[in-house]
C-alpha cells in the first residue's frame, strides 16, 4: 500500500519535532478570546474563520507575498469572526511567526492550523498568541485526540476537532463530544472538495455543537447551503486570499455585516 499524504505529512511532523525548541512567549498573553463565542455570536448569518494561507500542497504557492498581519486586519475590518493560522512550515510555507504577526495584529480569536501530534505544540501554540488549536480525527486516535483536547482546555485553548466523515465523527462520540466541530471538505487523498460532505456529517453532529464547515467555500450559494445544512461558521482560505481583495470577497460571499462587534487594531 503506498504512504497516504497525510502519513507523509506526519513522518515529517515528527522529523521536526525531534529537533523541536520551545518559543518564548509572545507577549504577557491577556485573557484568551473565545473561538466557540465568536462564532456563536458572528457578525454575518453564518460565522467566517478566515484563513491566513499562502500555499497547499495541491496547489503549490499561490500567495507568495501575502503579509499575515495585514491580510488579517483586512479580514477583521470584512467582519470575520475569527482568523485561522496555518503555521506548518513544509507543505503549506506557514510559521509561527505568522501566528505571531497575526496575534500582533487583531483582537479576535486565533486558530492555529497545523498537524498536532505532540503536546509541545499545545504549548507552542499558547506562546504564540493562539486561542484555539486543530485536532484531527485521521491522524490521532480517539483517546490521544481527547487528551490532547484535555490539555489544551487547561492552558485556556479551545480545539476544533476535524473529521471527514461520519464514522471518524462517531469515533470520536463514543469518547467524548467537543464543543467545536470541523468538517473538512476537502478529500485527503485527491485534495477534491464537495461540500456534499458536510450535507453528510452534520446529520450526525450534536444540536448544542459548534459545526464548522472547512474548505471549499468559493461562492455566495455556498454559504446558503452551509447555512441550510445547519453550520453555525465556515473555514475560508483560498478564495479569499486568491481573490485579491479579501475584503470585498468576503462581502460577496457573506454579504452585509449583520452586527458589528468586529475589534480590530
Ligand atoms: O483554502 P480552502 O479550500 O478555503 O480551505 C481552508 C481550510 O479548510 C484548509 O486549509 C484546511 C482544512 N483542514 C486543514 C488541515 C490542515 C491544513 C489545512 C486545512
Amino acid at each position: 500500500m503506498p504512504k497516504s499524504f497525510l502519513d507523509r505529512i506526519l513522518q515529517t511532523k515528527l522529523e521536526e519535532l525531534a529537533v523541536f525548541t520551545m518559543p518564548d512567549r509572545v507577549c504577557e498573553q491577556q485573557e484568551h478570546y473565545s473561538l466557540k463565542k465568536a462564532l456563536r455570536n458572528a457578525n454575518h448569518e453564518l460565522g467566517l474563520i478566515a484563513e491566513v494561507k499562502q500555499a497547499s500542497p495541491s496547489k503549490g504557492i499561490f500567495a507568495p507575498r501575502i503579509i499575515p498581519a495585514r491580510v488579517a486586519k483586512a479580514y477583521a475590518r470584512a467582519g470575520a469572526d475569527a482568523i485561522s493560522v496555518l503555521t506548518d512550515r513544509t507543505y503549506f510555507h506557514g510559521s509561527t511567526e505568522h501566528l505571531r504577526e497575526v496575534r500582533g495584529s487583531v483582537q479576535l480569536p486565533i486558530l492555529r492550523k497545523d498537524f498536532i501530534i505532540d503536546e509541545r505544540q499545545i504549548e507552542e501554540a499558547d506562546r504564540c498568541g493562539a486561542d484555539a488549536i486543530l485536532l484531527i480525527a485521521a491522524a490521532l486516535d480517539p483517546l490521544k485526540l481527547h487528551e490532547f483536547y484535555l490539555a489544551a482546555q487547561d492552558r485556556g485553548l479551545e480545539s476544533l476537532v476535524e473529521v471527514h466523515c461520519v464514522e471518524e465523527l462517531e469515533r470520536i462520540l463514543r469518547m467524548f463530544t467537543p464543543e467545536i466541530i470541523g468538517i473538512n471538505n476537502r478529500n485527503l487523498k485527491t485534495f477534491e472538495t464537495s461540500l456534499s460532505v458536510t450535507e453528510t456529517v452534520a446529520k450526525v453532529v450534536p444540536n448544542e455543537v459548534v459545526l464548522v464547515s472547512e474548505s471549499g467555500v468559493h461562492k455566495a450559494q455556498d454559504v446558503c447551503f452551509l447555512r441550510d445544512q445547519g453550520a453555525t461558521a465556515a473555514l475560508v482560505g483560498e478564495a479569499l486570499i486568491c481573490s485579491g481583495s479579501p475584503e470585498q470577497k468576503i462581502c460577496d460571499l457573506f454579504g452585509e455585516v449583520v452586527k458589528s462587534n468586529a475589534s480590530f487594531t
